[in-house]
Order: structure tokens, then C-alpha cells, then sequence
């Protein structure tokens, strides 16, 4: 079951369930902002419990009202506390609060073009209310606030975020915490959110559960938990076989690396057999280095007709490459309309030759090969991950793992939420992680799991394992020590 701190809702949605939340509780809006104040408060205690001189950067609206009353909390606890107004507020609550601060004697100072130096800044400038990318006195308080030596706290949503899709409305805070509150916006948690938000809390404000129950939330995060129960555990009394044979497809001449990784991942989450198809120059190698992999020198169609019979799932397109090999090969595993998912070169060959799947089929795209998925620029597609992913699933009537910070998973049809990630880190940007990430959604789907379920589970499980292998040190993590973590992660999902 989804919960409120699971759900990821657009600025639009966060305002009906503002207005839920008064008429639920017959609360006032000011009542909500002191109720966000002192949670920011809250943390900003906990965070910096000794930073003595605090400079708040209020906006007009509501978020700055946050703000003030922020400053009038910290001021009351016996911070130094001074507020930078970009201008006086426009909003009737943030006025009120406004007041309630100068009556406490806050004192109020005009953008000047620099800030005060302080121990630590809160971003109270925009929230879900951001419309347009910054400009003038605004874009010049966030860069000074970027070039600040202090950290920056953001109230809401660091300002210049786009709450919908995460994307840099030009100028954007990049903060080094944000407190979000009553629900998750879903641009906090893909793509350039995760930086710019810095570590991320919610605060719900002790609001009903009720609030939320008139929007569905078009994403939630993966939760650790619930995937654990997708996998089945194994029963005592059963036969490799059970479990489904993998056949990767790929590895052209020069690439032997990039499907060795995939057929080891597969056989490392628990695949009953792994079958490698590939170019003749990789066989000794691969079978010296993995012995536990069948693998086979393919030369064209007809050498591959052999082993489609016997696989049940594809793993296709670790280091296919583009020539005419990787073409023909590509051409007859898709004929055989077998449970697939398809990586690198079989996206782009795919991009080329656009195709919807009856079948099961798992599409496994970094943001540049979504852009060719789409016939659109990387930017676009980084602008904003979410249409991508889900224009991706539409078009090819598949499931698809947006790749990146905070990857995403859209159901083939649409059906439900997008699912984030919240798990992995920068270490994972390495050669081989995406073959990895292949190998292990089709030793899943080989297990019986849905599209769904398996590219859900099979990029939490991944991410997890980074995780788990870049706490040793985050600069030269390899692909191949994901296998360690891989199982370790995933014995906990088979045992519940
Ligand atoms: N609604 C509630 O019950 C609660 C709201 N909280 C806080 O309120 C903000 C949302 O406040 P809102 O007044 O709608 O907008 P903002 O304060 O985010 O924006 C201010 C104002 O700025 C104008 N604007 C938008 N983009 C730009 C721009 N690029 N340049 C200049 N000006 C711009 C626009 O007119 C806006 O009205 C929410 O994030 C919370 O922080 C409470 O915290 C909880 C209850
Ligand atoms: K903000």
C-alpha cells in the first residue's frame, strides 16, 4: 500500500491537497504556514544546532511567509537572525507573517546584490509556486546564495525547481537540505532534484491521511518492503530448469565485456540457465571467466534459431553494436516475440525501426537512448523524465527504466503510477552498470515475474547494490562488484 510519504503529487495536485487539508481541518492558511515553520525549524535545530547568525531570503508568496515566521522562531530561540525581502509580499498570509516578525523587531533589508555572511541561509524565495524561470533581482539572490561559503536550508522546494519535473528553471537553489511539506513533489525526486534538494525531509504537519485521498498520484516511490514479496522464495524440491533460461544476445567484435556482464548478472539474481550468443573471438574467454555460462559462437540467424528455441527470456543488446551482425541478430530474436528486454544497441537499432511489443518486453534506456526513442535531444528528455518515460511505454507498448538519478519505471500501459527510484549513486555512472542492470531484469522476468515487477524489482535491487558496494569508496566502483551485493540483496527479497 502507498503511503502519503511514498506518493509524489505536481504543484497543481499539492495545491488541492493544501485546500483539502483547510477544509479537513478548518485550519487557516496561516495556521498551516507557522505549522511548516516549525517543522523547518525543527530541522534546521537539528541540522545546525550551532549556527548563530541565520540570513532568511523570503519571496513574496506563501513560501516566503514560511520564511518570516521561520526567522521569528529562530529569532525567539536566540538566533541571530536577519531576513533579505526580494520584495514585500503579495500574498494576504505571507503579509500576516510578515508583520509578525517586524512586531517581534525582525529586521528587514532589500536584495542589495550581496548577502550577509552567516553560519547558515534559508531559501524562503519560491515554492510550488515557481512559474517561470528566475530572473533579475531573484536569479541574482540564488547565485548569490550558490556562491554563499554557508550552508543553504530550502523551505518547500529549492527555489528555481520545477516541482513537476525536476528540471532547473534556469537560476535554481542548490541546497544542501531541503524540508518539503505536507507531500512530496515529484520533481524532487529524478533527475537535477536530487541534487538541487540536497538531502530531502517531509514534514507532513500532522494533517489526516484523508487529505490525500481525492488525488491519485501519478508516481511513488519504490518501496524496499513491498518488492521484497514479488519474488517467490524457492521451494526445497525443484530443478534448475524452474527458474527459466536466460539467452543474451550480443557482444560484436571487440565487446565480449558488455555481455559476459549481463549473462553473469543474470546468473548472479537467479537465473535457472544463461545462454551468451556471441561473436567467435569471445567464447574462450567468456567460458574461462564464467564457466557456469553456456556460451556459443553465432555467426547469423540460423546459429541463433537453435538457442531462441531454448531460451525463455532475451537479454538483447550488451554490446550488439551497429553493424550488420548485431542487425541480423537483432531481426530474428525480436521475430521470436519472447519475453525481452532490451538494452544499448537494441534500442537504438529499435529507434530506428519503431515497433510495439505484444510481448513482455522490459526497454532499458539511458536518457540519450530515450531521446533517440523519441526522435528528441537528451536535454529534452532530462527536462522533464517523466513524459519521457511514459511517452517511451506508449509508444512502444512496453515497460521502461528511465536510467539516471532517481530512475524511473513506466508500466506498458500506463496503468500505473511511475515508479522512482531512491536508491544508487553517483559511482554507478561506470562502463558495464547498464549490462548488469540487463542481465539482472531478464534473470527475474526468467523467474516469472511481470515486465512491472521484474524492471521495478530488478532496479531497486540494483540501486540497493550499488549502494551497498560504493560504501567501500565511491571512485572505481566496477561493474563487476555489483554481483556480491546483487545476491546479498536479493537473498533478503526471496526469503521476505
Ligand atoms: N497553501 C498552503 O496551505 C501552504 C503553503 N505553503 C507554502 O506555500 C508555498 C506556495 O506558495 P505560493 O504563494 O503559491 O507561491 P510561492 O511562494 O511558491 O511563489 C511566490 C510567488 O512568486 C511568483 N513567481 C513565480 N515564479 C516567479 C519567478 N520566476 N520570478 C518572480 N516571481 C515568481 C508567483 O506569483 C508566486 O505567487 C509552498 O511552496 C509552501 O512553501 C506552506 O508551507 C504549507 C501550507
Ligand atoms: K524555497
Amino acid at each position: 500500500m502507498d503511503t502519503p510519504a511514498s506518493l509524489l503529487y505536481t504543484a497543481a495536485q499539492m495545491r488541492r491537497i493544501d485546500a483539502c487539508a483547510l477544509a479537513a481541518t478548518g485550519l487557516h492558511g496561516f495556521d498551516l504556514m507557522r505549522r511548516a515553520a516549525a517543522a523547518a525549524f525543527a530541522v534546521l535545530e537539528r541540522r545546525w544546532p550551532r549556527a548563530q547568525h541565520i540570513v532568511v531570503c523570503c519571496g513574496v508568496g506563501k513560501n516566503g511567509g514560511d520564511g518570516y515566521l521561520l526567522a521569528r522562531l529562530a529569532r525567539q530561540a536566540g538566533r541571530d537572525v536577519s531576513v533579505i525581502a526580494l520584495a514585500a509580499p503579495r500574498d494576504a498570509d505571507a503579509q500576516a507573517a510578515a508583520e509578525s516578525w517586524q512586531v517581534a523587531g525582525g529586521p528587514v533589508q532589500g536584495f542589495s546584490g550581496t548577502l550577509p555572511a552567516a553560519d547558515l541561509y534559508v531559501d524562503a524565495l519560491f515554492g510550488i509556486g515557481l512559474d517561470r524561470a528566475l530572473d533579475g533581482a531573484a536569479a541574482q539572490l540564488v547565485d548569490a546564495l550558490n556562491a554563499a561559503a554557508a550552508p543553504v536550508l530550502a523551505l518547500d522546494l529549492p527555489s528555481g525547481l520545477c516541482a513537476d519535473t525536476g528540471a532547473r528553471l534556469g537560476r535554481c537553489v542548490e541546497a544542501t537540505a531541503t524540508v518539503s511539506f505536507i507531500g512530496w513533489k515529484r520533481g524532487q525526486h529524478s533527475g537535477a532534484g536530487l541534487d538541487a534538494c540536497g538531502d530531502c525531509e517531509l514534514a507532513t504537519l500532522d494533517l489526516p491521511g484523508s487529505i490525500f485521498e481525492e488525488e491519485s498520484a501519478g508516481a511513488s516511490l519504490l518501496q524496499w518492503p513491498q518488492l521484497l514479496q514479488v519474488l517467490p522464495p524457492r521451494p526445497r524440491d525443484v530443478h534448475k530448469g524452474r527458474f527459466g533460461h536466460v539467452l543474451a544476445v550480443g557482444g560484436d567484435l571487440g565487446m565480449g565485456g558488455a555481455i559476459r556482464l549481463a549473462g553473469e548478472a543474470a546468473l548472479r539474481c537467479g537465473a535457472g540457465l544463461v545462454s551468451i550468443a556471441t561473436q567467435a573471438e569471445h567464447v574462450s574467454a567468456l567460458l574461462a571467466a564464467r564457466p557456469e555460462l553456456m556460451v556459443r559462437a553465432v555467426a547469423g540467424q540460423q546459429e541463433l534459431d537453435a538457442l531462441l528455441q531454448r531460451a525463455d527470456v532475451l537479454a538483447l543488446g550488451p554490446g550488439l553494436g551497429a553493424r550488420s551482425w548485431g542487425h541480423a541478430l537483432w531481426h530474428r530474436a525480436l521475430a521470436s516475440e519472447k519475453t525481452a528486454v532490451l538494452d544499448a544497441d537494441a534500442l537504438n537499432l529499435l529507434a530506428r525501426q519503431p515497433r510495439r511489443f505484444a510481448a513482455t518486453t522490459v526497454l532499458t534506456p539511458h536518457p540519450a537512448e530515450a531521446a533517440r526513442l523519441l526522435d528528441s535531444d537528451t536535454a529534452s528528455i532530462q527536462a522533464n523524465r517523466y513524459a519521457a518515460v511514459q511517452a517511451i511505454a506508449e509508444r512502444y507498448h512496453a515497460t521502461v527504466v528511465l536510467k539516471g538519478a532517481g530512475s524511473l519505471v513506466a508500466a506498458a500501459d500506463g496503468a500505473m503510477p511511475v515508479a522512482v527510484c531512491p536508491w544508487g549513486n553517483p559511482a554507478m555512472a561506470t562502463a558495464g552498470m547498464g549490462d548488469v542492470l540487463t542481465g539482472a531484469i531478464a534473470a527475474l522476468l526468467a523467474q516469472g515475474l511481470s515486465g512491472w515487477d521484474a524492471a521495478r524489482l530488478g532496479v531497486a535491487a540494483h540501486a540497493r547494490a550499488g549502494d551497498l558496494a560504493a560504501a567501500g569508496g565511491a571512485r572505481g566502483l566496477l561493474a563487476g562488484d555489483m554481483f556480491q551485493p546483487l545476491r546479498q540483496v536479493l537473498a533478503g527479497a526471496a526469503h521476505g
